[in-house]
């Protein structure tokens, strides 16, 4: 039986999307298995991991002295690795779970989605977590890749297509033809990015001190990047910093998107960026076929319209836009090829 058939038969394949802020994992055949928050709570005096996933994301901005609850990964790449590795032990062991006894014989073979501007040093290091988390083999697949082929774009045929894959960390943009990158490019900014730009407002407006969660929640209820929805307002609850007690202010969804608009000025000059190095044949393509947006951050409001406005392209929500990097990888699975034996 050839190397090939022996590891199909006994070992399990999977597909990591290692986010910034989520990480999915699908199984050959199976499908995307875990899909938990990229957050770690740990016990800081033994370094003793004590919850993997959306338990700890509960915990983030609430723990007590001794439990810190750490996102291991930062703009798209390993931040933290001792806790990473813990991260990616936990999420393997889980989703090996739900393969037969058979498929556990060998090590999984493990595909894991990276950002396609990371450097050679950053990608060993992920390899090396993978592999001492358990994982035999590891290839590594460019994030826009896989968001595109996670879609449905028709990568393979000898045309242009543009995927924009907004995370937590990083925006991947990349023009694919011919199932290969012909442009790309890579900026660290990402979901996290506008909560911060969220954090440091209510910070500077209102005095308010707000945690992670919080700022996510207001970007998700009330962000925008267009004027879609600027008569809405919310309620926000946080520290007041000269008092030092709670307080509650109520801000508007207007406030918000300027508060958000260098970030998201960033994401649209990488867009147009890539736009200008394509070469004209592909990018002509583009009129027609135009842009396809992935990744958590395709949901922020007005996104789609600004992006149309600025570059004239007719702009697409993918329809699970969370999920598109590791449905890719789990396409990319059913190639024997993928693997060097
Ligand atoms: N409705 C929404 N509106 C705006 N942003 C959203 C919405 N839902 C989720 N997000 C944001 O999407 C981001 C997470 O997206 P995703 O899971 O695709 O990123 P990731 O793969 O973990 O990150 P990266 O690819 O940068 O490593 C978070 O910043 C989250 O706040």
């Amino acid at each position: 039986m050839s190397t090939q058939c022996v590891a199909k038969l006994f070992s399990t394949h999977i597909g990591i999307d290692l986010g910034t802020a989520n990480c999915l994992v699908y199984v050959r055949d199976l499908g995307i298995v875990l899909n938990e928050p990229s957050v770690v709570a740990i016990k800081e005096s033994t370094h003793e991991v004590l919850n993997v996933g959306s338990e700890a994301k509960s915990m983030l901005g609430k723990c007590p002295g001794n439990i810190r609850a750490i996102r291991p990964m930062k703009d798209g790449v390993i931040a933290d690795f001792e806790i990473t590795e813990e991260m990616l032990r936990y999420f393997i062991q889980k989703a090996i779970r739900y393969v037969p006894w058979r498929k556990r014989l060998l090590s999984p073979r493990v595909l894991v989605a990276v950002p396609s501007g990371i450097t050679e040093v950053e990608k060993r290091a992920v390899k090396d977590s993978a592999k001492r988390a358990g994982a035999g083999e590891v290839v590594l697949i460019e994030e826009p890749m896989a968001a595109a082929v996670g879609v449905g774009l028709p990568v393979a045929e000898p045309a242009g297509s543009m995927i924009v894959d907004i995370g937590g960390g990083t925006t991947e943009v990349a023009v694919i033809s011919l199932s290969g990158i012909v442009g790309a490019k890579s900026v660290r900014v990402g979901g996290d990015e506008l909560d911060t730009a969220i954090t440091q407002h209510l910070r500077k407006v209102y005095n308010l001190m707000i945690g992670e969660l919080t700022a996510e929640q207001i970007k998700i209820r009330i962000g925008s990047a267009y004027p879609v929805k600027d008569d809405e307002s919310l309620e926000v609850k946080g520290l007041d910093l000269v008092s030092r007690v709670p307080k509650t202010v109520r801000i508007t969804a207007a406030e918000i998107r300027m508060a958000l608009q260098e970030p998201v000025t960033t994401i649209i000059e990488a867009v147009r960026a890539t736009l200008e190095r394509c070469p004209p044949d592909l990018a002509a393509d583009l009129i027609d076929r135009g842009i396809m947006l992935a990744g958590g951050g395709a949901m922020l409001s007005g996104l789609d319209k600004l992006l149309t406005e600025e570059t004239g392209l007719p702009v697409f929500i993918s329809e699970e836009p969370l999920n598109a990097v590791a449905k890719g990888t789990g396409v990319m699975l059913q190639e024997d090829s993928i693997w060097s034996s």
